[in-house]
């Protein structure tokens, strides 16, 4: 069964929401990765709503959710996703974030411990600096727009030789980056700018699995395998895959979180 809307947060923004699978099933929330939308989940979700209620919901900046003006920040991020739990009475959750997910992830596990179950943190990172390096994306796409930037975001997204044999995928991301608002986009860019995780993930509790992209050119093994360090009794899986792992391994991915969420 399948319900959609939207749901205001705090601050009066509108967050596109839509939720899938059977309506008495645990509810499994995802969240997605910077210039792509709620759809970034699609090849998962046959699987997923197969033991799942299936939440989705497009980033703040991000698809059919408001970009409001002005960079915006992680604890922002955060706590739309909780504002968004409440709006839909959610109490208590399974989550999975890839990348600005998987950031936000990591600040929900930190702030808010009592609204999820287990998390699942993948192709992501505690601190991405230098902040230098975003404020000059910040530039590029508020000067130029989303194309100026689009060709060396899909190199980070896969491998070589991904892409050229899936045209239709690249045609599908590619139009995700490029309807995305360069003022949403750059809003998010100043969360990532501005994070630095690394001294209070140790302090999350809540079960967390960390997958990693072995060929991730955007949050390298190394990122993920310090948060693995960082969190005690965290696990990790590592595909052969670059920072869309979800995309570019789909079964393998969908089989690490169903394994982990049993
Ligand atoms: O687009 C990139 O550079 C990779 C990335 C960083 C954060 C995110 O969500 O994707």
């Amino acid at each position: 069964m399948t319900d959609q809307g939207f749901a205001s947060v705090g601050d009066g923004c509108r967050i596109a929401w839509r939720l899938d699978g059977p309506a008495d099933a645990p509810v499994l929330m995802l969240s997605n990765s910077l210039g792509t939308t709620m759809d970034m989940w699609l090849p998962q979700l046959p699987a997923l709503t197969e033991r799942f209620r299936v939440l989705r919901y497009d980033q703040r900046g991000h698809g059919a959710s408001d970009a409001p003006a002005g960079g915006y920040s992680l604890d922002r991020l955060g706590r739309d996703a909780v504002e968004l739990l409440d709006a839909l009475g959610l109490e208590t959750v399974d989550y999975c974030g890839l990348s600005l997910g998987g950031m936000t992830g990591q600040w929900l596990g930190v702030h808010a411990p009592d609204r999820f179950r287990r998390i699942v943190l993948a192709n992501t990172a505690a601190y991405m600096g230098p902040p230098s390096g975003w404020q000059a994306r910040i530039g590029v796409v508020l000067d130029k727009g989303m194309g100026a930037i689009a060709s060396a975001v899909l190199e980070r997204w896969f491998t070589p030789e991904f892409l050229p044999a899936s045209p239709e995928v690249q045609t599908t991301v590619e139009a995700w980056l490029l309807a995305t608002s360069p003022g949403g986009y750059a809003g998010c860019c100043a969360a990532i700018r501005d994070m630095d995780l690394r001294p209070v993930i140790g302090l999350i509790r809540t079960p967390v699995l960390v997958i990693i992209g072995g060929r991730d050119p955007a949050t390298p093994p190394a990122q993920g395998e310090e948060i693995v360090a960082a969190i005690p009794g965290a696990k990790s899986v590592t595909f052969d895959a670059a920072h869309l792992s979800n995309i570019e391994q789909p079964e393998k991915f969908a089989a690490a979180l169903l394994d982990f969420l049993a």
